[in-house]
């Protein structure tokens, strides 16, 4: 794990803006997230989430604005970010025909790491059958095989777009008892999420997308009526 003293940030968005042609994607975003943070990053379908997200690991260039992860340049440093990351898509594709356990172990080899005792520990709180092949798998298991993807190799930085979309309610719960552990172990977590209980319970900070551009809440802990204000016109 990347030595980075607490408090320290974690994540650093300064002025970024991207488009899709003439599309909008995000305007003139800054935020950042100290170590520690489990930050809860809310806000409408089609708001820059994902957007914003896809920039901060290198994966979309950008027009304006710069990024730093774990103090790296996002993207001159994408490669060497992406080592210390736990990236969760909000939508994963595996080889339907490969079972769960070579899809966890492949994962585990593009890294160069051996992660089969911790990824065995995951898949045991998250009650992953790895004997099966993802073309077995309700929803559900599958985002479970996308967690222990993110987790295994227990990294500086967890990115969750939507993770918790299909897990049942005990499930989702012993997901956040593991992302507690790692964030007390040093790790830090931005976690994308349509659900206010998640947000309310277990973020330590939030901030707000709408129509591109982001404002930092004062408290993650909101009601449900301000919450459903957010999504409103
Ligand atoms: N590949 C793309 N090409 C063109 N426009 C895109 C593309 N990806 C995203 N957009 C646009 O960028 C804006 C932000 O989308 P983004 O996916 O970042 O939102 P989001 O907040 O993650 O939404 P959701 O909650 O639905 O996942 C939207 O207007 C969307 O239509």
């Amino acid at each position: 794990m990347k030595e980075i003293a607490k408090g320290q940030k974690v994540i650093e968005i300064s002025n970024l803006t991207k488009s899709y042609g003439k599309q909008r994607g995000v305007i003139d975003v800054s935020l950042s997230v100290e170590k520690g943070d489990i930050f809860g990053f809310i806000g409408p379908n089609g708001a820059g989430k994902s957007t914003t997200i896809r920039s901060m690991l290198g994966f979309l260039k950008f027009s304006q604005g710069s990024i730093r992860i774990l103090g790296m340049d996002s993207v001159k440093n994408h490669e060497d970010i992406l080592k210390e990351v736990g990236y969760m898509p909000s939508e994963a594709w595996f080889y339907d025909s490969m079972k769960v356990r070579d899809v966890i172990k492949y994962a585990a080899d593009i890294r160069g790491l051996n992660c089969s005792s911790e990824a065995d520990k995951i898949c045991e709180k998250l009650k992953l059958d790895t004997n099966k092949r993802i073309k077995q798998l309700s929803l559900g298991n599958r985002k479970k095989v996308s967690i222990v993807c993110a987790m295994q190799h227990k990294p500086s930085l967890f990115i969750f777009d939507e993770p918790t979309g299909g897990l049942d309610p005990l499930i989702q719960k012993n997901f956040f008892e593991l992302i507690h552990e790692y964030v007390d172990n040093g790790a830090t977590c931005l976690l994308s999420t349509h659900v206010l209980s998640e947000v309310d319970k277990y973020c330590t900070k939030a901030a707000i997308m709408r129509e591109g551009r982001l404002t930092m809440l004062d408290t993650p802990h909101i009601d449900d009526e301000t919450f459903l204000s957010f999504y409103e016109d």
